[in-house]
């Protein structure tokens, strides 16, 4: 049948989205119970995008982040690559911020404390996203914000990849020198692309928006737009501070974690650091040492070599259990 390589593992649902060469299924993790989104992409259809594949696989087994959605395994075979990743309860920010009109200063400010948070780490370590908006930003349970790249469009920002030349994202979010087909540097992309998703949060429509492609791109080169009445001087600031056209004028990700619009209940920084610790956690160890009949030090041993295999998956869904206050036990199989 499909999906053969999953059975066992996997219980596959129904499909919660697909684009371009991918289509995304809920699954349920069956030693855990936990759901999962599975990423399902034919090698085929891929064809010369295949090597993308396995560099965003690489990059998402480095990007460990509590605002960024967590890859737990990897299913290569003949036909398809399957990635196993964090499932958002919540759905899409797209929706939320559509279901309320626009959000209120202080909601949007921890949305946006949050993705500031997932973006800055990702360029710390060295990526730039590129195709930042509200469809790739998902709600988990507890309404945080889970950053993807559903498109792959993240890309590493060392070399020539510096000044990088393939047009990426969705135009209204794109930033000007990214349309205009100039050299530009992913991460001030990122800036701008950050200041038309705080408008959006904030206003709940877009400040460049024409059905007409050319007539977009001329509205993103000059760089003017509104500025609606409910606006705080403060937040239209900030936004005019990242909506600048020149990208050497635009705000810094250093500058804007410590901006006061963003700092102003809190008065510290964003925390952008990866609040996942290096250590392995004991239970969960234990849990899945006495399920495989193995001793602690050998389960120890297997699982730190994180090979994204099932053992991988069983350890970080466990370990989510754990962090959301649930028994860190595996369902035992008949
Ligand atoms: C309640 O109803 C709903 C309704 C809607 C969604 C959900 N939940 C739900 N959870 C999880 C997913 C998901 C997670 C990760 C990836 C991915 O591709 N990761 C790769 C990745 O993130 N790289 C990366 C990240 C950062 C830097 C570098 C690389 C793909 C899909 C999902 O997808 C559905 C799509 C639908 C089309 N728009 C985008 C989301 N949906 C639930």
């Amino acid at each position: 049948s499909q999906y053969a390589e999953l059975r066992g593992l996997y219980h596959l649902r129904e499909t919660i989205g697909s684009g371009g060469f991918a289509k995304v299924k809920l699954g349920y993790h069956s030693l855990t119970g936990e759901k999962v989104a599975i990423k399902i992409m034919d090698k085929r259809a891929l064809g010369d995008d295949l090597p993308r594949v396995k560099t965003e696989i690489e990059a998402m087994k480095n990007l460990c982040h509590q605002h960024i959605c967590k890859l737990y395994q990897v299913i290569e075979t003949e036909q398809k690559v399957y990635m196993i990743l964090e499932y958002c309860p919540e759905g899409e920010l797209f929706d939320y911020i559509v279901s309320k009109d626009r959000l209120a200063e202080d909601e949007a400010r921890i949305f946006f404390r949050q993705i500031v948070s997932a973006v800055a780490y990702i360029h710390s370590q060295g990526y730039a996203h590129r195709d930042l908006k509200p469809e790739n930003l998902l709600l988990d349970e507890d309404q945080n914000l889970k950053l993807i790249d559903f498109g792959l469009c993240a890309k590493p920002q060392g070399g020539m990849e510096n000044h990088l030349y393939t047009c990426c994202g969705s135009p209204a979010y794109a930033a000007p020198e990214l349309i205009s087909g100039k050299e530009y540097i992913g991460s001030q992309a990122d800036l701008w692309s950050m200041g038309i998703l705080l408008y959006a949060l904030l206003c709940g429509y877009l400040p460049f928006d024409d059905e007409k492609i050319p007539q977009l791109y001329k509205k993103i080169q000059s760089g003017k737009y509104e500025n609606p009445p409910w606006l705080s001087e403060e937040s239209k600031t900030l936004m005019s501070r990242m909506l600048q056209v020149d990208p050497q004028s635009r705000l810094t990700i250093k500058q804007l974690i410590s901006h006061p619009w963003l700092t102003k209940d809190t008065n510290v920084p964003v925390e952008w650091r990866s609040k996942y610790k290096r250590s392995l956690d004991e239970d969960c160890i234990t849990e899945l040492a006495v399920h495989y009949g193995k001793t602690k030090a050998e389960m120890e041993r297997d699982v730190t070599q994180f090979k994204f295999d099932y053992l991988t998956s069983s350890y970080f869904l466990l370990l989510e259990k754990k962090m959301k206050g649930r028994p860190v036990r595996l369902l035992h199989q008949k």
